[in-house]
């Protein structure tokens, strides 16, 4: 009895098991448990037989002075540990390092060129083949080794029993594994397999565990490190992260494609997740992956604070805020860069029309037709998209009626007859574009998410939702008090400003000062009160939206802390939070919960 190979644990794959927790803790949700529980349980399952018989056979061994003991089927139990904290780490660091990645859109439907109409990628269809091809040769070769039954035994065995399965995870997942981007396939896999063959090089050389000659080649891919050793933690870490893709690759399709599951629980059962990794890629609905693709490019480009938030989020609840975003940006653009009031005033009324044609029936050939003929076609995939079922009608003919109030700006002369008079007028200003942006991300979080909240709860919850958009509101116009001027806009109340002894076309025409500077703090003010009331109803959410949640309205509230200090950091004449200090922001939110 020893302790040697326990303290390997204790030195090498313990440690960086528990500084991956740490780093992962808030973000850290049942799914991901519940994916990380899964593949560790195939893990041990898979590879118990095959380890079990290749001690039985003598291909390695373990000297009774290393080991404390105790076996399953001849395995230490040191060693049993080694799949699961392997399967652990290896998944981790996988999971943390695609945290910013929306999965589904780099699905692709695979149909004839003649059916297509949005991103379709037929060459991906003979790369799966080409893999599947490869790698039945690379079985054939193995079962050869093995039959020989000499020095290509133990890399025989290797892919003997990792091939099969990489096989199979290739043939469901080859869309993600081909297009991900590196940081999510590539690095998972060899950022621990190094790690995995300094610590083997160091076992190997202490003697903790030994590979029996005769069955190996006997080549070192450095001083100390069998090529079979090497081969084999690069074929299981493989193994881990094609099956986290294959698992990622399913809940892609589960909650992207609700013409193929409406409405899936936010644990999907296995056989859910076995239906969705089988649905061949022509079902794939491409005008889908289209909407999803631009909601994402939009989201990149046009807020930092929602796109950080967004990648905290999972799920279908992901992807729904990411296409209500998509909406609203999309019709605030439309409005805002119009190029007179009356283009404006038609795109309200365009947006007002899909509306009623989309309520009615959303997917129907007329609010296609609508769509198409009405909207430029870069905007279409985000009318199409919206969740509209989820979502009620009021906040949304709300959000349109704020966007008029905007216009009032450009109609006659606003300087005479300003469209914010009051605090009363600003807030219902911003009730109006941020209020029911509120509204609607709680109403998608109520319908995504099982909550045992009363209605009534539900409701006292989205009024604070709903003062909280307003908070966010004030930060907004608090940071763009430059910007809106040279638009013609002034959302300060008109009473603050006179109070000031400022008018609106002063500020029109010289947005900045002291008297300014005092404006702006006071939006802040209400701004950071607003928020204090109403933040504590988002610990009432069903637990997975709460750290989201949290991230999206604390990161949106930083641009108000900056802009409280002196010397804040401007581009394109706006206050802006630094990356690092977005990202402590999100992390210190995050583990608040
Ligand atoms: C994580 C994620 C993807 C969230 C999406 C949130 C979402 C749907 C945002 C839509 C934003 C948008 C384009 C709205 C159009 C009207 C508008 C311009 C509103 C202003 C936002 C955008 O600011 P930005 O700086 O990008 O815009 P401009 O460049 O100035 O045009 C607003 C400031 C409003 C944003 C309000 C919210 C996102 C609501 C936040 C509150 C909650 C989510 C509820 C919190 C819940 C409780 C219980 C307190």
């Amino acid at each position: 009895m020893g302790y040697e190979y326990a303290l390997v644990h204790v030195k090498y794959t313990v440690p960086p098991a528990v500084l991956l927790t740490l780093l992962y803790r808030p973000l850290f949700t049942k799914l991901d448990v519940y994916k990380v529980a899964f593949l560790i349980s195939v893990a041990v399952t898979y590879t118990i037989p095959w380890d079990s018989y290749l001690i039985r056979k003598g291909i390695w061994s373990y000297p009774s002075h290393v080991v404390i003991g105790p076996k399953l089927f001849d395995i230490p139990l040191e060693e049993v540990f080694f799949f699961v904290i392997q399967t652990y780490n290896t998944s981790l660091l996988y999971l943390i390092l695609s945290k910013p990645t929306f999965q589904p859109i780099y699905l692709r439907a695979e149909r004839n060129k003649a059916h297509a109409r949005g991103p379709l990628n037929t060459i991906w269809k003979y790369y799966q083949v080409l893999g599947q091809i490869l790698l039945a040769g690379v079985m054939a070769v193995a079962w050869q080794m093995f039959k020989e039954g000499a020095t290509g035994t133990y890399t025989g065995l290797i892919l003997i029993w990792a091939v099969p399965v990489l096989l199979f995870l290739w043939t469901v997942a080859y869309q993600l594994i081909l297009s991900l981007p590196f940081s999510n396939t590539v690095f998972p896999i060899l950022l621990p397999t190094l790690y995995l063959w300094v610590v083997d090089t160091l076992a190997l050389k202490r003697g903790t565990w030994v590979i029996n000659h005769g069955t190996k080649f006997g080549v070192h891919l450095w001083d100390g490190l069998e090529v079979e050793e090497a081969l084999f933690f690069f074929v299981t870490n493989t193994l881990i992260v094609c099956g986290q893709l294959a698992f990622d690759t399913a809940l892609s399709v589960l909650f992207a494609f609700p013409h193929l599951f409406p409405d899936p629980p936010t644990l999907p059962s296995p056989s859910l997740l076995w239906r969705a990794l089988l649905t061949p890629a022509k079902e794939y609905d491409e005008a889908r992956i289209l909407g999803l693709q631009e909601a994402v490019g939009r989201l990149r480009k046009k807020s930092r604070s929602f796109y950080l938030a967004s990648s905290t989020f999972q799920g279908q609840i992901r992807t729904d805020l990411l296409l209500l975003y998509s909406f609203c940006r999309v019709a605030d653009d439309l409005v805002d860069n119009a190029s007179s009031i009356a283009e404006a005033t038609s795109w309200i009324y365009k947006l007002q029309k899909y509306l009623d044609l989309a309520c009615e029936e959303q997917a129907s050939p007329t609010t296609h037709q609508y769509i198409s003929e009405s909207f430029p076609s870069e905007t279409q995939s985000a009318l199409l998209q919206l969740p509209l079922r989820k979502l009620s009608r009021k906040p949304l003919d709300d959000l349109l009626h704020g966007f008029e109030m905007d216009l009032s700006f450009t109609k006659g002369d606003s300087s005479k007859f300003p469209p914010i008079v009051t605090e009363a007028d600003l807030d219902l200003y911003a009730h109006r574009v941020a209020g029911t942006v509120a509204h609607m991300c709680l109403e998608l979080i109520f319908h995504d998410y099982e909550s045992a909240m009363s209605k009534e709860d539900q409701l006292r919850v989205v009024q604070a939702g709903d003062r909280m958009g307003v908070a966010l509101q004030y930060v907004n116009i608090a940071r763009d008090i430059a910007v809106d001027a040279r638009m013609g806009r002034v959302y300060i109340p008109v009473d603050w400003i006179h109070e000031e002894g400022l008018t609106f076309r002063s500020i029109l025409n010289s947005p900045q000062g002291t008297r300014i500077e005092r404006l702006r703090t006071k939006l802040l003010s209400k701004a950071f009160a607003l928020h204090r009331g109403a933040r504590d109803a988002i610990e009432e959410l069903p637990v997975e939206a709460r750290g989201p949640l949290r991230v999206a309205v604390e990161s949106y509230m930083e641009i108000g802390r900056v802009l409280k200090q002196d010397g804040y950091v401007v581009k394109a004449g706006r206050a802006t939070v630094p990356k690092l200090r977005r990202l402590r922001v999100a992390w210190k939110t995050l583990s608040q919960g």
